[in-house]
């Protein structure tokens, strides 16, 4: 059968289809244009966390600037910065409908703490303010920079990314937490795929109800005094193993500067730059 005009072709050389029947977006998979024709003239809204701590303030910039270029352009977008230098926050231009709002947290000196201290911050951005305003949120890593298309084919009730570095990995490969005593432990025979930390989203209340559990578990391993080994990824890792998302991002949605492009990678469209980080982190 031909195509219609303007439909998407789909893709064979992916999966774009998880066994719980949710989307794996890819290139190829969706027609933007279409997709955003269905929400033009709604009053949809996207919030966005971004933290940038210590040095890692030096890569706001670069974000801000190419998410103005990238992210949801066209829609509403309420971006929030969580700095402990608000003086040093750039000024960036930014699109009608678009905003940013300066949050200032203070200094913390564990770089496992600052990634970590995101997940209770953004529970309480939603539970304080977004609730009854905002219809979506992305939480995102500063060290990164847009490069391409982000939009409405990443709207999902639960989202995940896969993370670039592991997602053609057997299973036995991916760096879960392996320790019982955890509560991000993930036994040999479970885990679907290995998701990213530096970006997930999806409606309030799912990312609401993902921080809370989330926090509560890396609290608890805390009293016994562990810290699962990716921190906040790891116990993200385990919550989308039970709770499984409704929508997943290929790692078009977060590359790696640093890694050789893959054949089935036709677009980057998010990706972390590579940072020194001895150089950069308050601590190894
Ligand atoms: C691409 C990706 O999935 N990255 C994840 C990965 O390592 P990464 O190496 O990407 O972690 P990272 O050093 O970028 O830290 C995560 C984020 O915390 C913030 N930050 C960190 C340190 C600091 O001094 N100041 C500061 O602002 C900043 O927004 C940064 O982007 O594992 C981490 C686990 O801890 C997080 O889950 C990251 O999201
Ligand atoms: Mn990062």
């Amino acid at each position: 059968m031909l195509p219609m005009p303007g439909n998407a072709t789909g893709r064979t050389d992916v999966l774009t289809m998880t066994s719980w029947s949710v989307p794996v977006v890819w290139e190829g998979t969706f027609n933007p244009v279409l997709l955003n024709s269905l929400y033009q003239g709604t009053s949809l809204t996207i919030a966005a966390t971004v933290f940038a701590q210590g040095k890692y303030i030096r890569f706001l910039k670069r974000f801000l600037e190419t998410m103005e270029q990238h992210f949801f352009t066209g829609f509403n977008v309420h971006v929030f910065v969580y700095t402990d230098q608000p003086n040093e926050v750039p000024q960036v231009k930014m699109a009608s409908g678009r905003q940013l709002t300066v949050k200032t947290v203070p200094t913390l000196n564990r770089w496992q703490d600052i990634s970590a201290s995101r997940l209770f911050l953004v529970q309480a951005l939603i539970d304080d303010e977004l609730l009854d305003y905002a219809d979506f949120i992305f939480c995102l890593d500063v060290d990164s920079e847009f490069h391409g298309h982000w939009g409405t084919e990443s709207l999902g009730d639960l989202v995940g990314v896969l993370h670039p570095g592991y997602y053609k990995a057997h299973r036995s490969a991916l760096p879960y937490e392996r320790r019982p005593i955890s509560k991000a432990y993930m036994a040999p025979e479970e885990g679907d795929f290995y998701y990213c930390g530096g970006a997930f989203g999806g409606n309030l209340q799912e990312v609401q109800r993902l921080c809370r559990t989330c926090i509560i578990n890396f609290w608890d391993d805390r009293t016994k005094g562990i810290e699962a080994v990716w921190q906040e990824e790891s116990h993200i890792n385990r919550y989308m193993w039970i709770n499984k998302p409704s929508k997943i991002l290929s790692p078009e949605y977060l590359w790696q500067d640093f890694a050789a492009r893959e054949p089935e990678i036709h677009i980057i469209r998010f990706s972390g730059v590579a940072k020194n980080y001895a150089e950069i982190r308050p601590n190894v």
